[in-house]
């Protein structure tokens, strides 16, 4: 159990050096939350850890390390992000993305349960989904990934219902849409230089730092014949997670909520967005359609407004595209 002596309690946050993660433990810095964090720096940075925040270099998938970090630091709740997140990637490797994705989270649940954590926040997907015929996508929609980095997500997902139900664990479960954009103090924001994220890829095709943006898919049934998806502010999302822990530390009930404004943007008026912002063309050519890619993807995204008291800040899309280019302007 944990040592009531030792306070205040610190939130457990894995994968704390990546994309979201960091963004998440400088929004909870910033709301003077205590949080530690465990990253194996696999796609994370160092830097991305706000100075505050203690980072402890290793693997979630390690029993012992998640049992010493609990006891050490009082953790009380957990927020886990730490994972693999490469579609096509999952495609070619699925039991890779079954260990690191599933089987990790089952370790974590397992010592969370031990120990007596009783809270959790779960970094899932609207790849939960699959391709619905349907949007917007309300958290009613039945489930059918396509991929097996979906499949890795939806599994977690059972195992909190049932470990909730079993053990008591509460768990707020949230679906993410399309992250995009930057922390817009320029703190942290995406830096893995490989990433495969439209407004990311866009941004660097405008900077020069890749050729071009090749647009998957120009056929679709959509308006303008490309794929529309809801895109939410990364800032937007880390604050979700800070209302996530406060209703669970509340003592508040499980939930799995959507993630996204209810919104949709073709790749089309993203591209033109940026240009508006940056006042540059982004060099762009036409390509056949990406395998996968569902046509719409617009999350129904009441739930999360009604349940955690959310009201996202920055939900313009030229705000995240104008923040998603500053940093990229910032990175050497
Ligand atoms: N980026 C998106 O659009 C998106 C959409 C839906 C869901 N998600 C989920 O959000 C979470 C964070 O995604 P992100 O975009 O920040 O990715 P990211 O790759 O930037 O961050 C993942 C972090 O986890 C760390 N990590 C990976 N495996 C680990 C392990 N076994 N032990 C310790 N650390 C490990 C990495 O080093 C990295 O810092 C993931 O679970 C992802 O599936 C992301
Ligand atoms: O170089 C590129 C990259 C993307 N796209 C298109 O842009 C749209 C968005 O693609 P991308 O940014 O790669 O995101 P998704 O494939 O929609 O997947 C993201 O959003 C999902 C939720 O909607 C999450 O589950 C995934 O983890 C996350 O990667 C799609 O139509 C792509 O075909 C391009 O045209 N060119």
């Amino acid at each position: 159990m944990l040592d009531e002596t030792a306070t205040p309690h610190r939130v457990l946050v894995t994968g704390g050096a990546g994309y979201i993660g960091s963004h998440v433990l400088h929004a909870l810095a910033d709301a003077g939350i205590p949080a530690v964090t465990i990253d194996n720096l696999s796609t994370g940075r160092r830097a991305a850890v706000p100075a505050s925040v203690p980072l402890v270099e290793g693997d979630v998938g390690s029993a012992e390390l998640l049992e010493r970090v609990i006891r050490d630091h009082a953790v009380d709740a957990v927020m886990h992000f730490a994972g693999s997140i490469v579609v096509p990637e999952s495609v070619e490797k699925p039991l890779a993305y079954y260990r690191n994705n599933t089987v990790n989270s089952l370790t974590l649940m397992d010592a969370c349960v031990r120990l007596g954590v009783g809270n959790i926040v779960f970094s899932s997907t609207a790849a939960v989904y699959g391709a619905p015929d349907r949007v917007p996508i309300d958290e009613a929609t039945p489930t059918a990934p396509i991929n097996p980095y979906g499949t890795s997500k939806l599994m977690t997902e059972q195992m909190l219902r049932d470990a909730g139900a079993a053990h008591g664990l509460r768990s707020v479960i949230l679906r993410y849409f399309n992250v995009a954009g930057a922390d817009a103090a320029g703190r942290t924001g995406q830096a893995t230089p490989t990433a495969t994220h439209l407004i990311k890829v866009a941004c660097q095709a405008l900077l020069g730092r890749r050729p071009a943006l090749s647009i998957f898919g120009t056929d679709y049934d959509t308006p303008d014949g490309t794929c529309i998806r809801d895109y939410i502010h990364v800032s937007d999302l880390a604050d979700a997670h800070v209302l996530a822990l406060l209703h669970l530390r509340r003592g508040g009930e499980s939930l799995t909520l959507n993630c996204g404004y209810g919104r949709g943007a073709s790749v089309h008026e993203v591209v033109r967005t940026l240009e508006e912002v940056s006042g540059e063309k982004v060099p762009a050519t036409l390509a056949p359609r990406r395998p996968g890619d569902p046509p719409q993807l617009v999350a129904k995204a009441d739930r999360i407004r009604e349940r955690l008291g959310w009201v996202p800040k920055h939900d313009r899309l030229d705000g995240i595209v104008r923040d998603a280019l500053a940093w990229e302007r910032s990175l050497t």
